[in-house]
C-alpha cells in the first residue's frame, strides 16, 4: 500500500526532541490506557477554518494575518496551491504553540499552473472556482485515492457558470479548466448531496463573480450543514453577507472581500478521539481554548458524548469530558442511535466508541462518507469486524452490535480518522496495530505525540508507542 506522508515541518509545542512520530512507515502499537486519565491539552488550528481563511485571504482586497493557523498536509497543500495561483503566503512569527502565523497577500490570479489536491476535500472543492477567476489553464489532480472522491458536481457547476472544463467524464480528478480572468456568475443549480464542500467552494468565490451568485441545492440530502454555516460566517466576518431566502438557496452580491486579522480556533473535530478516550479509560480529558461560540461541528460533541454516558462541563474557556470509571475501570458504554448527517466528520470516532459499547448502536445519515478519504462505511465495518466486532453496513450508515474485540492489524486506508479511530479502540483492546499512524498528518501531525505523551501518559500508559 502506498503511504502518503506529510513532508512539511512538525510543530511541536513540547520541543522537537519529544516528538513521537514514526520515521519509517510501519504499524504503530496503539497504547493501552493504564488507568484513569487526567489530561489537559491544547490542539492545533481547525483544518476547515484554516483552509477557508486561506482562500478568502487570497481573494481579499487587502492582506490578511492568519493567527494560530493549522500546519498540516491539508493546509500545506492549500498554501502551495494558492502560491501557484499568484498569492503570496509568508510564515511570520506569532504567539501560537503549533507553528508560525501566516501573512497572506493577494495577487493577481494566475493561470498556467498545476494544483496538487493531495487527498484534501477542501483543496479540490474550494479552489476550482478560484482558478476559474484566473487567466489561463489550471490542472487539478491529487492522490490516487483522491481520484475516487466525488467532483462531478463541481465540474458541472463550473460549466454551468460558463467555464471550460476538460475531464475524462468520470466526474473526478484529474481535470483542467481554462479561466478567462472572470466568471460571470448568476443563477446556478447544483446537487450537493455528495458533499457540502461544493456549496462552500462556490460561495467562497462568489463575491468575485461579475454578477455574484444565486446558488440552489436541488438534491434530496445536504450533509454537513454546520460546514456551510461556517462558510457563511467566515464570509460575514469579512463583510460579505450571504442571503438565505429559502432552505437550500444562497445569494451573494458581487463585492470586495476584506482582509485584516483572523484568529483560527482549535480543531474541535480533532478533539473527538481525545474526548472519547475519557469514556474508554475513565477519568477526565480537558481541551483548552474551546470557543464559547463556534460553527465547528465538533461543538456537537458536547451533546453527543453524554449519550455515551459522559459528563461534559465547560469552565474558563475549556471543555472537560468526565468518563467516570470508564470502560477500563469497570464501567460500560451504552450504545446510541444517532443521525450524524450534520457531523459526518465526527462519525469515525463515534463509531469507535460504539464498537466498545455494551448495547447496539445505529449511526445514520452518513451515506456520503463513502466519498470521504476512503469509503469510511466499508473501512470501519471491515476493520472493526477484523478485530472480532459485529458491524453491518446500512444504506446510509452503520449498525454496530456488541462483541468482544481482540488485537490485530487496523488498516488505515490513507485516512487520518481511520487511524485515530483505531487508537480509541486500542486504548481498551491490547495489540491493536495501526497500519499507518502518519496518515494523521493530514490534519494533525502531532496526533501520536499528543496521544501518547499528553493524553494517556498523564494517567499512566501501560504501553509506550513503538514501531514494529
Ligand atoms: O467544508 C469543510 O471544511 C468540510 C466539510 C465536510 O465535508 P462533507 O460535506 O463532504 O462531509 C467535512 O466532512 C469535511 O471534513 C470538512
Ligand atoms: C472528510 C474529511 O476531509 P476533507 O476535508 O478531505 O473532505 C475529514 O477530515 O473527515
Amino acid at each position: 500500500m502506498q503511504v502518503f506522508r506529510y513532508s512539511g515541518p512538525e510543530f511541536s509545542p513540547y520541543g522537537d526532541d519529544e516528538l513521537v512520530v514514526a520515521d519509517e512507515p510501519g504499524p504503530w502499537v496503539a497504547p493501552v490506557a493504564g488507568g484513569a486519565l487526567d489530561a489537559r491539552l491544547q490542539l492545533p488550528g481547525s483544518k476547515s477554518l484554516t483552509n477557508r481563511e486561506l482562500v478568502l485571504s487570497a481573494l481579499a482586497d487587502a492582506p490578511t494575518l492568519l493567527r494560530w493557523p493549522l500546519h498540516s498536509r491539508d493546509s500545506a497543500l492549500m498554501i502551495e496551491a494558492l502560491r501557484t495561483l499568484g498569492t503570496t503566503v509568508e510564515e511570520v512569527e506569532g504567539d501560537g504553540q503549533f507553528g508560525p502565523d501566516l501573512l497572506v497577500t493577494p495577487g493577481e490570479l494566475l493561470g498556467g499552473g498545476s494544483i496538487d489536491c493531495g487527498l484534501a476535500g477542501t483543496v479540490m472543492r474550494f479552489l476550482p472556482p478560484v482558478a476559474a477567476l484566473a487567466l489561463g489553464p489550471v490542472v487539478f489532480d491529487g492522490d490516487e485515492s483522491a481520484r475516487r472522491r466525488p467532483m462531478r458536481t463541481m465540474i458541472e457547476a463550473l460549466r454551468g457558470l460558463g467555464v471550460e472544463v476538460n475531464d475524462d467524464g468520470r466526474g473526478a480528478l484529474p481535470f483542467s479548466l481554462y479561466g478567462t480572468g472572470a466568471v460571470e456568475g448568476g443563477a446556478l443549480s447544483i446537487d450537493a448531496s455528495a458533499s457540502s464542500q461544493f456549496v462552500s467552494g462556490l460561495l467562497l468565490s462568489a463575491p468575485r463573480f461579475t454578477r455574484g451568485l444565486e446558488l440552489r441545492h436541488t438534491g434530496e440530502h445536504l450533509p454537513s450543514m454546520p460546514h456551510i454555516e461556517m462558510t457563511i460566517a467566515c464570509l460575514a466576518a469579512r463583510g460579505v453577507a450571504v442571503g438565505t431566502p429559502e432552505v437550500g438557496v444562497w445569494t451573494v452580491e458581487p463585492q470586495p472581500i476584506a482582509g485584516g486579522e483572523v484568529l483560527i480556533e482549535p480543531d474541535l473535530s480533532n478533539a473527538a478521539p481525545f474526548l472519547a478516550a475519557a469514556l474508554v479509560a475513565g477519568g477526565t480529558v480537558t481541551i483548552e481554548g474551546w470557543p464559547d461560540a463556534t460553527t465547528q461541528v465538533g461543538a456537537h460533541l458536547e451533546s453527543i458524548l453524554p449519550l455515551f454516558g459522559a459528563r461534559v462541563t465547560r469552565a474558563g474557556g475549556a471543555l472537560t469530558v468526565d468518563g467516570g470509571a470508564g470502560l477500563l475501570g469497570g464501567g460500560s458504554i451504552p450504545g446510541v442511535d444517532l443521525d450524524l448527517s450534520a457531523g459526518g466528520e465526527l462519525a469515525p470516532a463515534i463509531v469507535g466508541l460504539a464498537a466498545l459499547a455494551s448495547t447496539p448502536s445505529r449511526i445514520t445519515g452518513i451515506g456520503h462518507l463513502r466519498g470521504h478519504e476512503t469509503d469510511r462505511l466499508a473501512a470501519l465495518a471491515a476493520e472493526i469486524t477484523g478485530l472480532g466486532g459485529n458491524v453491518t453496513e446500512l444504506e446510509d450508515g452503520l449498525a454496530i452490535d456488541p462483541a468482544p474485540l481482540t488485537g490485530g492489524l487496523w488498516h488505515t486506508y490513507e485516512d487520518h480518522r481511520m487511524a485515530t479511530t483505531g487508537a480509541i479502540i486500542g486504548l481498551a483492546v491490547p495489540g491493536v496495530l495501526i497500519e499507518d499512524i502518519d496518515t494523521t498528518s493530514k490534519t494533525l501531525p502531532q496526533f501520536a505525540e499528543l496521544w501518547s505523551g499528553r493524553l494517556i501518559h498523564v494517567g499512566g500508559a501501560a504501553a509506550a508507542p513503538e514501531l514494529l
